[in-house]
């Protein structure tokens, strides 16, 4: 799973307006060759605007956008490259499954088995079945196979495993580690930051419109501090770092170098013979950065 400094998409100073309100404010960022790169937000941050423009779905009120070099409305330059999973499948409730993949495929003008993706989303067995009968989690796996059919370079991946059970998204997860392994790159959005947090090269972090942060995960972290919640007996010292109180009785430190901390504590411990109870030390996570910018 190489990344390179190419940039796949090339997004300068994109501003999207519906009427007089701006949803897209002067937005700058790229994605590199066989990257993941999550962007991410709260509600109404403008994702869905600016991936609609970087889809070629929607036109840009001002500003670039590009992808693979190309105008994305270019639909024979871009299209034929480009996978997309959009929250909204658009599948004909008649349709079984097979001729949902088969009809998909064809329109992507890209090569592959109908079969192999029945498999990879263990829909198989519900081949022959109508759309209109499948469950919100299969209907989320048939989206996956078609924006996959014939490996593109590029997918796009909006709120993937929103509806499915750990073993679907288990799957799901694979899949594309499969298709990185062959250098496809991938845009993610998803409320579910652990996915993110796991998975992504890169995140882009969307408010009111704006990119507030852009980094790896440990570069958007390492700007808050992390966690460390233990308890101590009645008879405890008083500990050797600043604590205030939490929940239930828990001593909670704050501390921007955790490894350096947990170690000062952990020796008090054992000088002591004091019993940290239910110790916990939480590196910074990224719900704590989504906070941080929320309350901004
Ligand atoms: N067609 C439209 N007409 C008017 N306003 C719109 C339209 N589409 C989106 N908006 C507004 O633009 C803003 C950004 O919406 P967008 O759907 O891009 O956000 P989002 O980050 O995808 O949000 P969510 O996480 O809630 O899906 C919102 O305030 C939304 O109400």
């Amino acid at each position: 799973m190489s990344t390179s400094t190419t940039a796949v998409i090339d997004v300068q100073s994109l501003n999207m307006k519906y009427g007089d309100f701006h949803a897209v404010k002067d937005l700058s960022f790229q994605v590199r060759r066989g990257e993941l790169y999550a962007l991410l937000g709260t509600n109404g941050a403008g994702k869905t605007s600016t991936l609609e423009a970087v889809e070629g779905h929607r036109a840009a009120t001002s500003g670039t956008v590009r992808v693979f070099g190309r105008d994305p409305r270019d639909r024979g330059g871009v299209r034929p490259r480009t996978g997309i999973m959009l929250q909204e499948s658009g599948f004909s409730p008649d349709l079984t499954v097979r001729e949902s993949v088969r009809l998909f495929g064809t329109l992507s003008r890209r090569t592959d088995r109908v079969e192999r993706l029945l498999d990879l989303v263990d829909l198989s067995h519900r081949a022959g079945t109508r759309v209109s009968q499948l469950s919100g989690g299969e209907k989320r796996r048939l989206d996956f196979a078609t924006a996959v059919y014939g490996g593109p370079e590029l997918v796009f991946l909006d709120e993937p495993t929103t509806g499915l059970d750990i073993r679907s998204r288990d799957a799901l997860w694979d899949a594309v580690d499969r298709l990185r392994e062959d250098g496809a790159t991938v845009v993610l959005t998803t409320h579910y930051l652990e996915e993110a947090q796991q998975r992504a090269d890169r995140i882009g972090l969307m408010h009111q419109g704006t990119l507030r942060r852009e980094g790896t995960v440990s570069e958007l972290t390492r700007t808050l501090p992390a966690t460390v919640r233990f308890s101590l007996p009645p008879s405890a010292p008083v500990p050797p770092l600043p604590a205030v109180p939490g929940e239930g009785g828990a001593l909670l430190v704050e501390t921007p170098a955790l490894q350096k901390d947990l170690h000062v504590l952990l020796d008090w411990a054992r000088d002591h013979a004091v019993e940290l109870r239910d110790l916990q030390a939480g590196p910074t996570r990224l719900d704590d950065v989504f906070r941080a910018m929320g309350a901004e």
